[in-house]
């Protein structure tokens, strides 16, 4: 249960106010999230981490000298946008690069990805490390399909002293890899969950029962148990580590992680790492410099993981070094020198001329993100009901703050004189910031490729309307890598895509051949029903799915409908 808030959707925003506001001697503010207070020597390598608000002190509480040198914070469970990601990278690089690392969620890895080629663009090297310990997420032959938890601490550690050491990126990069190679995590949960205003848990474990191997957000465990003794808990723990032993490693030192995800007490860990000790010593393990504490929490969920990393000389060093963040620190570290700061990126509340009929066409875009906003706030359970069933539950609220935020930029955009590609690519922009998530960077990028086509001059034709969604659709595959039949959106997308094609191409009207595409679209977010995921947060839990649509297809549907009653409604635009 959240007990104070103000707003649900300002929550994240005022969180990230309020930590710098108590932390300012560590961290300032940027957009997107957060730097180190006193930049890096010129000339060493920044390492930006990163991920959605809620699993605090990831990510803003590991910013600092011996750690990060930034952190992009997302909206509550949800990635950072790749403008946030970007903006903290630029605050944050000094003229060596840039490594990002943070855990192995898709949505994530697609934001920080996009943002990765825009610095590379920008003449700025980076390279990404992705943080792949959670041992329930995956099986030991598909290591980099595994999901990123509390294991983090250790490779952001050794990633952050290295850079400070002076290493190069790629250097930095590769003891990050290695001390991500090298480190596994198990958790388990005894309850859910409630985010900020929420009625009910985002997911819940019967009373009495733990959920082995739960992720983070809920994703479904391997297995269910009853609650162990403190003892049980610590030998189910251990066992499992242990077993996962990386291949060909023969070091014996051990950096230990006892992490508590939210509401089990300080005084529970340390019941729970006495035996862990106990039991890590009669495996022959040394243990170095053990962490009992929260370290990568989820919310107010009550749960417990444990991360080991074997350690060779090398990682034993930059393990031990000293740190000093917000909310991890070993022994005062050196004060850095203060930089050059680099100009923020400003966006201008100025919008490209457009012509007026594309500022027409702007109102009839600006009436259509008007009737999604509604659709997604009337669906937003259900496609969270639909998410929950493999994947993490949040499909409704992303697409609500997406949606939302989308709204209020086209509003803006529309009120500056704004033509319909700049109303379609600002809109693009607040629901990629604001939703995060898988399709918050799906949508940002598919709503961006229709404005590129669109324009703000020419009126656009059916048949420009066909190109854009071409385009959206182009967009969408080349970021999320989906096929057909992978089960995603990107299975209403192709057939809606095909049917309007077809109808414009024998002069349907707009409004009529978009209205049969939507057809096409509910009955094709039907049919995911019977489809196996094969990509996304739903793939590990596949079989679970099967019977169930797919959440993000069947708001796809949802939102193609609803358009079509806008575009009912615009005479001959
Ligand atoms: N690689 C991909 N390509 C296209 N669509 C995808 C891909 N991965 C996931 N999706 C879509 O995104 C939806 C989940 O969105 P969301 O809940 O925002 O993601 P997350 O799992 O990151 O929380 C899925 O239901 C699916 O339709
Ligand atoms: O869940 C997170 C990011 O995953 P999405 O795929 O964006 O939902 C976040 O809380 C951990 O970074």
């Amino acid at each position: 249960m959240t007990f104070l808030f103000n707003e649900p959707t300002t929550f994240a925003d005022e969180l990230i106010d309020g930590f710098v506001a108590a932390h300012d001697r560590w961290v300032r503010r940027v957009e997107g999230g957060v730097v180190r207070a006193q930049r890096g020597e010129p000339g060493t390598v920044a390492v930006v981490i990163g991920g959605g608000s809620g699993h605090y002190p990831a990510f803003g509480g590991l910013v600092g000298p011996g750690l990060a040198h930034g952190a992009a914070m997302g909206n509550l469970f949800a990635s950072p946008s790749a403008r946030q990601v970007c903006s903290v990278a630029r605050a944050a690089e000094t003229g060596a690069g840039v490594l990002f690392t943070f855990g192995n969620y898709a949505g994530d890895v697609l934001h920080f990805g996009q943002a990765q080629e825009s610095l590379v663009a920008q003449g700025i090297p980076c390279h990404t490390v992705t943080v792949t310990d959670d041992v329930s997420s995956a099986s030991a032959d598909r290591l980099a399909d595994r999901r990123g938890v509390a294991g983090g601490l250790i490779v952001f550690k050794v990633a952050g002293t290295a850079a400070d050491a002076g290493h190069p990126l790629d250097e930095v990069a590769r003891v990050a890899e290695l001390a991500n190679s090298r480190t596994r995590t198990m958790g388990v949960a005894f309850t859910g969950c409630t985010l900020p205003g929420a009625a009910e848990p985002l997911f819940s474990v019967a009373p009495g029962r733990m959920a082995v191997g739960m992720g983070v957000h809920g994703e479904p465990g391997i297995s269910e148990q009853d609650v162990p003794t403190a003892d049980g808990l610590a030998e189910l723990l251990v066992g499992r580590v242990l077993a996962e032993k990386p291949l060909g490693v023969t070091d014996t030192r051990v950096a230990v992680v006892l992490n508590g995800l939210g509401s089990v007490k300080y005084e529970e860990l340390f019941v729970v790492y006495s035996r862990v000790a106990r039991l890590l010593a009669a495996a022959g393990v040394t243990v170095v410099e053990p962490e009992v504490g929260e370290f990568f929490t989820s919310f107010d969920m009550a749960g417990v993981s444990l991360s080991v990393c074997w350690l060779d000389d090398e990682l034993e060093g930059y393990w031990r070094a000293p740190a000093d963040t917000p909310a991890y620190r070993k022994v005062l570290a050196s004060a850095a020198t203060v930089g050059t700061d680099r100009a923020p990126e400003t966006r201008t509340d100025q919008v490209p001329a457009a012509s007026e009929a594309s500022q027409r066409t702007a109102r009839r875009v600006l009436a259509a993100f008007d009737v999604i906003r509604r659709t997604v706030d009337d669906n937003a359970d259900e496609l969270g009901r639909i998410d929950a069933i493999a994947g993490d539950g949040d499909h409704g609220i992303g697409m609500q703050r997406g949606a939302t935020a989308a709204l209020a930029a086209a509003r803006h955009a529309v009120d500056l004189g704004a033509g319909a590609g700049t109303v379609l690519e600002r809109a693009a922009d607040a629901w990629a910031d604001k939703a995060g998530g898988t399709s918050g960077a799906l949508w940002g990028v598919a709503l961006h490729a229709l404005g590129a086509e669109l324009g703000d001059e020419a009126k656009p034709t059916p048949s420009d309307v066909v190109t854009g969604v071409c385009a959206a659709e182009a967009a969408i595959v080349r970021l999320g890598k989906a096929e057909l039949g992978d089960k995603t959106m990107v299975d209403v997308l192709v057939p809606f895509r095909t049917e309007l094609a077809a109808r414009v191409e024998s002069e349907v009207d707009l409004a009529a051949a978009w209205s049969a595409a939507a057809d096409v679209a509910e009955a094709a977010a039907e049919a995911t029903a019977s489809l196996v995921p094969r990509i996304g947060r739903a793939r590990p839990h596949a079989e679970r799915s099967v019977g169930s649509p797919d959440a993000g297809a069947v708001s796809l549907a949802l939102i193609v409908r609803a358009v079509s009653t806008v575009l009912g409604e615009g005479e001959g635009q």
